[in-house]
């Protein structure tokens, strides 16, 4: 969250939060269910829980082939606990499978659920949920192809989107935070893609009932600055179109490597108004990102189908796939399930052209933006493999602010991104839910 967030919430209290403390390998957890879990190595840390290794309670020590993953949190942070309650209501195995069936997928990209409970340890309760262990980030791949993806991949990845988004919003939840660090390839299948991360899901109807348009400057910007919707900008609680809109957003940046208000985005008000304006004018935001020969149709059409929506309505998602699928044959390609990162040489877009200009100025006047800029926060971590399993290096704790709704409630959550050696981290400046 940029620092103009901050001191949009301030006079509230930052929520306490602790971070768990490291099991030894080897240690048993037992879920609601009875079943018992053991845990591996810690290969992941998020803003208060880590991450492990797990499989199902055996004789054997729990190897770098684990097909699960646990997330353990000390019981009174919040984030987990409503990240759980997605997990429980819309991500039980059953449910997906018969999803799967009646849709005819091949796959469903939402992590499967398989257990949770609390965990008592040296006097101190811990919340956890196991769920499907999994890959490589996107972010990492992004970076990895030199921030640009093919057009076909891209086009790909819009398309399995849709189906996850379809599936949660059918369940009742929108994700909200969209974004190539909370997309994961299967870990044993690199064509399967996963949206992670419901720590900021909303459950926008629930039991049917839709919440009404409300705009409130209490809880303006939640969400990653430079994806989130207008609707959000706005301080309204997330709906269906929003994840359309942060889609496209992150189509447009995986397609041309930046969008164009990337070189400001401490400032929320100024990345709003370029959204608004973008949207009041498709074709000129999308000259802004590509140039004449590179432009795809097949996004102005998306965006405009985006705009088109109401605060309430369901998205045409089938239209959405026909549009993108246009796409695909526009540069005869075909949808074959098969997700390849390849590095693109191209020529710089019209937006990293304009940011290269803009460096270089500010490199000569001595403006250049400096290390609070929530670009360089989601700087990615180089993560190195030892035994199989991601490590960060060390890196000093940072603290960010973050902004998010709470049971219907805005509240300021300050949060100290804390990083032991050993682990990854996939901390990118998003909000984080306090325990209120
Ligand atoms: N299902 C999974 N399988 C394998 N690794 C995972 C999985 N989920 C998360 N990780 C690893 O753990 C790290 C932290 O994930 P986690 O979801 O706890 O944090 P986060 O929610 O992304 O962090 P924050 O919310 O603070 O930004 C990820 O970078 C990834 O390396």
């Amino acid at each position: 969250m940029p620092p103009k967030a901050k001191a949009a919430g301030k006079g509230r209290a930052p929520a306490k939060r602790k971070l768990a403390e490291e099991f030894p390998p080897g240690e048993v957890l037992t879920d609601v269910g009875k079943k018992s879990w053991k845990l591996g190595a810690p290969i992941g840390q998020g803003g208060f829980g880590l991450i492990y290794l797990a499989d199902e309670n055996s004789a054997k020590p729990v190897g770098a082939d684990a097909r699960y993953v646990i997330k353990v949190e000390p019981s009174e942070n919040g984030p987990l606990f409503s990240e759980l309650k997605f997990y429980m209501r819309a991500a039980k195995p059953d449910l997906i499978q018969s999803w799967m069936r009646s849709h005819k997928l091949k796959n469903l990209g939402v992590p499967r659920y398989w257990g949770s409970g609390l965990h008592d340890k040296g006097g101190k309760k811990y919340r956890f949920m196991v769920i499907d262990r999994l890959g490589s980030d996107l972010q990492k791949k992004f970076e990895e192809c030199g921030r640009r993806f093919s057009r076909k991949l891209v086009l790909q990845l819009g398309l399995r989107l849709l189906d996850i988004l379809e599936y949660i919003h059918e369940h009742e939840y929108v994700h909200a935070d969209i974004k190539a660090s909370n997309l994961m390839l299967s870990h044993s299948d690199p064509n399967q893609v996963y949206l992670v991360d419901y720590g900021l899901a909303y459950r926008y109807s629930p039991d049917g009932v839709l919440k009404e348009y409300k705009e409130d400057p209490k809880r303006c910007h939640d969400g990653t600055i430079e994806f989130t919707s207008i609707d959000a900008h706005k301080g309204v609680v997330p709906c269906r179109r929003g994840d359309l809109e942060i889609l496209s957003y992150c189509m447009v940046q995986w397609l041309c490597g930046r969008l164009p208000w990337e070189d400001k985005l401490q400032d929320p008000v100024y990345v709003r108004d370029s959204k608004i304006r973008s949207q009041e004018n498709i074709s000129e935001f999308m000259t802004k990102c590509f140039s004449s020969q590179e432009k795809p149709d097949e996004i102005q059409k998306f965006m405009q189908e985006v705009k088109a929506l109401g605060y309430h309505d369901k998205p045409p998602y089938e239209k959405f796939r026909s549009i993108l699928q246009a796409g695909l044959k526009a540069i005869q390609a075909k949808d074959d399930g098969k997700m390849e990162f390849t590095t693109i040489n191209g020529a710089a877009s019209p937006a990293q052209k304009a940011a290269k200009r803009k460096k270089v100025v500010d490199e000569a006047d001595g403006t250049e933006e400096t290390d609070s800029s929530p670009v360089k926060k989601k700087r990615v971590t180089k993560k190195k493999e030892v035994n199989g399993v991601k490590k960060s290096p060390k890196k000093s704790p940072k603290k960010a602010a973050k902004h998010k709704q709470i049971n219907g409630k805005a509240k300021l959550v300050e949060m100290a991104t804390q990083t032991s050696p050993g682990l990854a981290q996939r901390s990118r400046g998003r909000p984080k839910k306090s325990s209120a």
